[in-house]
């Protein structure tokens, strides 16, 4: 069919041609790369008898040419055999069009500067993203450059060989979305630079010097799009950001490996990855104890928390409480007003007026710490500097003295030794200034006393009238008093709440101020909805940027009691800058489930948008009813072997919570057919296993199907209940089996029944 395309055998030879270029480059570079070593270990060699500073900067240098190389090497390598996935004939002010390949890397001809291959990334190839042959424009470097666009065109290429052209026009379905949203999922994430669609590549490219906030629908591509974001940015950025000054802050460890495989193919590997438990952990030095969150969400679950726990968690998440914190500061902030002057020798050297403006006026841009240690150089600069005007002064002194005892007696022996005397006593006295060190301003500055974070925390939330004294008209006695004890228990035992951790960071970096190496340039922020105003506040504040891409779905904010109720809130309160942007389809699930799924979702929160599936038919869910715990064995290990007949290779059974998801590795175990891994949050799916996974941890991950079981525990018509067993359901490519004892269990009873089919 390829070969019939007219246009078959120039592309066969561009491939050829492109393909040769690449290996050139690769001999050639690979060449060079001998070159180096070489000069490193010359360098190395040469270390005794060259000037040793002059030698470390030779290796140095050689080691940078090596690793750049490398780099491009290991980049050229990966694409030697797939250099590019598309080409577009765009015409702007040329006489002809010129075609452009569209591949992950750049790579031009280095003699004519001709384009060979065109980076995913680069202004021009946004045109292949945007969807419209005719008239189109694209910006760079803030122009606006127009013209015709006559040609988009797919390939599929396979270890080197063209297998498949597809030109696209206005009307022809997107097919290589199609292909690759109907194979099958390996347990990690992919890129999709070859299908990204128009509205993803809105939220890619959009502004990189603004922050950007996306409201994004299950399976609509945020974790994806987030990943080619960042790829955007290095490439963009690469002269002035390094990939160690991006961050991406993950819901936990699970996820981070999920991603991990995609990171290097979008050039992201070097960026930091990490949670935000660990990020606070890391800016305040010390690892703290934490009750992990989800013990909450399961109490909440169960039903046995009472609401005022609920609030207490939403309040340490709100502005206002960060406004508490900011008044404590302020108090703390006076508290720290010296009364006495910086004295050597009865000298008074620096004003306790002037050292209060200091810290309280032209450092109080600075943390605590910092502004303490200003001072401290302010006054060994001064000291350093008065040193000689007091030897001076004390001379002069002494010479009045002299003076007068000359002229005040006769009697000379008398003055002899008064001479004497006066004289050691002026000795001793320059003596001591002379031998006084900076040891002075150290003790000077020890009435600084800074206490640990956790300290000024503990003090304000452990007593009630102080905390009454900055919430008087903000809280009633029954909160305060609620915040307090709840507080003095959890920190009894030597442990913190999750929701401790902003206001500690916000501290932390008040106080003490965070180390360069977590601050960032840019953050991505997955499943947002999570996290609370004041989280991303301290946030924004520790990591001295507010170039954030933050993705979520509210729909699936499980731990809304403390996380996200409205971007909108986000955006006045914490980025003023923000772009906002949706995204409404879903490329992972397909009709039938999504529809199952929008339809649950309506049951509790119908103000939500539905999402809007892309064109891709598999079966209808399916619920099968068990009578016994026995029977539920059955029936788990028929629809396993069931699934496994129709090709899925990716299997999770996801419960409603941990405990149950224990009860179902019991009953598993009798299945010897089939290999199962119950998940813990921190560690990685293994190849070849059915996952066993509470619904809440399951947010952000997929698989081709999804069995969704129940042995005793339901989901009620709770908001909470919905939109976990929604983020379930929503979790599954092709396939999705609901077993329990009853239709009820999946809240099926209020969901019309030609949405599912039910089997016995
Ligand atoms: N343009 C695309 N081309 C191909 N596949 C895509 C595209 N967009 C998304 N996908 C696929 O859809 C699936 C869902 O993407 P992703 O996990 O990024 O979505 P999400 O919005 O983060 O989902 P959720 O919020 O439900 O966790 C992934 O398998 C991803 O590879």
């Amino acid at each position: 069919m390829t070969k019939d395309h007219p246009d078959y055998n120039v592309e066969l030879k561009r491939l050829e041609y492109t393909k040769e270029y690449i290996q050139n480059i690769l001999l050639a570079s690979e060449g060079k790369q001998g070159k180096y070593k070489d000069n490193i270990k010359d360098a190395f060699v040469n270390l005794d008898h060259l000037d040793s500073s002059l030698s470390y900067i030779n290796i140095l240098i050689n080691a940078k040419f090596y690793e750049m190389t490398s780099s491009d090497l290991e980049h050229l390598k990966r694409v030697e055999n797939k250099p590019y996935f598309a080409r577009i004939d765009f015409q702007g002010d040329t006489q002809e069009p010129t075609p452009y390949y569209i591949g992950k890397v750049s790579l031009f001809k280095k003699d004519t500067q001709e384009s060979i291959i065109i980076d995913w990334r680069s202004p021009v190839a946004s045109l292949y993203y945007d969807g419209r042959l005719g008239e189109v424009e694209y910006e760079a470097q803030g122009q606006i450059y127009s013209g015709d666009l006559s040609l988009k065109r797919q390939y599929i290429i396979e270890e080197g060989d063209l297998k498949e052209i597809r030109d696209i026009d206005v009307t022809t379905r997107d097919e290589l979305l199609q292909a690759t949203l109907s194979e099958s999922s390996d347990n990690r994430l992919t890129e999709i630079v070859s299908t990204i669609q128009a509205e993803q590549n809105e939220v890619i490219r959009s502004e990189l010097s603004k922050p950007v906030i996306v409201q994004g629908v299950a399976g609509s591509g945020k974790t994806t799009i987030a990943l080619h974001r960042l790829s955007m940015f290095i490439y963009s950025y690469a002269e002035q950001v390094n990939p160690d000054e991006m961050m991406i802050l993950a819901p936990n460890h699970l996820f981070i490996d999920y991603i991990s495989e995609v990171l290097p193919e979008l050039g992201v590997d070097q960026i930091k990855q990490t949670t935000f438990i660990d990020y606070v952990q890391k800016s305040l030095g010390k690892k703290i104890n934490i009750i992990h969150p989800d013990e909450k969400l399961l109490q909440l679950l169960e039903g046995d928390q009472e609401d005022l726990t609920k609030w207490a968690s939403s309040f340490k998440g709100s502005m206002e409480f960060k406004q508490v914190i900011d008044q404590f500061i302020n108090d703390l902030e006076t508290e720290f007003k010296v009364d006495v002057p910086f004295k050597v020798e009865g000298f008074t050297l620096y004003k306790s007026k002037n050292v209060n403006r200091l810290f309280l006026k032209e450092y109080k841009y600075l943390p605590f710490e910092k502004r303490i240690n200003k001072i401290k150089g302010v006054l060994q600069a001064t000291f350093k500097k008065k040193k000689k005007e007091m030897i001076k002064l004390i001379e002069r002194k002494f010479e009045d003295r002299f003076d007068q005892l000359y002229y005040s007696t006769t009697h000379t022996e008398e003055k002899r030794k008064k001479v004497v005397r006066l004289n050691e006593e002026k000795d001793r006295k320059i003596a001591r200034i002379k031998k006084t060190t900076n040891k002075v301003v150290t003790e000077y500055i020890k009435q600084y006393q800074l206490e640990k974070v956790y300290t000024y925390y503990q003090q304000l939330m452990s007593d009630e009238q102080l905390l009454k004294s900055y919430t008087r008209n903000l809280l009633t006695d029954q909160q305060r008093n609620h915040l307090v004890t709840s507080s003095t228990s959890v920190f009894k035992k030597k442990k913190y709440e999750l929701e401790d951790l902003a206001p500690l960071l916000y501290l932390q970096y008040q106080i003490y101020g965070i180390n360069d190496e977590w601050k960032a340039k840019n953050v991505v922020i997955d499943e947002g909805q999570d996290y609370s105003l004041f989280q991303l506040y301290a946030l924004r504040m520790s990591t001295g940027t507010d170039l954030f891409t933050i993705l979520g779905d509210l729909s699936q904010g499980i731990h809304s009691y403390r996380g996200m109720k409205s971007w909108d809130q986000l955006i006045q309160e914490v980025f003023p800058r923000a772009l906002y942007r949706t995204l409404k389809k879903s490329y992972r699930t397909t009709i039938e489930i999504m529809n199952l799924a929008n339809h649950l979702l309506e049951l509790s929160m119908p103000e939500l948008d539905a999402a809007e599936p892309v064109v891709r038919h598999g079966g209808y869910p399916s619920f099968t009813e068990t009578s016994s715990l026995e029977n539920a064995k059955e029936k788990l290990n028929s629809t396993l072997e069931q699934l496994y007949a129709q090709g899925m290779k990716t299997i999770a059974i996801i419960s409603k919570t941990k405990n149950e998801a224990k009860q179902i590795e019991n009953i598993s175990r009798d299945l010897n057919d089939f290999s199962f891994q119950l998940l813990q949050e921190n560690e990685s799916i293994n190849d070849g296993k059915i996952a066993i996974v509470p619904s809440y941890l399951s947010k952000g991950l997929e698989f081709d199907a999804v069995i969704i079981m129940n042995l005793d525990e339901s989901y009620s018509q709770e908001e909470l209940d919905v939109k976990l067993l929604y983020v379930a359901m929503t979790r599954s490519l092709h396939r999705l089996h609901l077993i329990g004892p009853a239709k009820e269990y999946f809240l099926l009873d209020k969901i019309n029944s030609k949405f599912y089919d039910v089997h016995s």
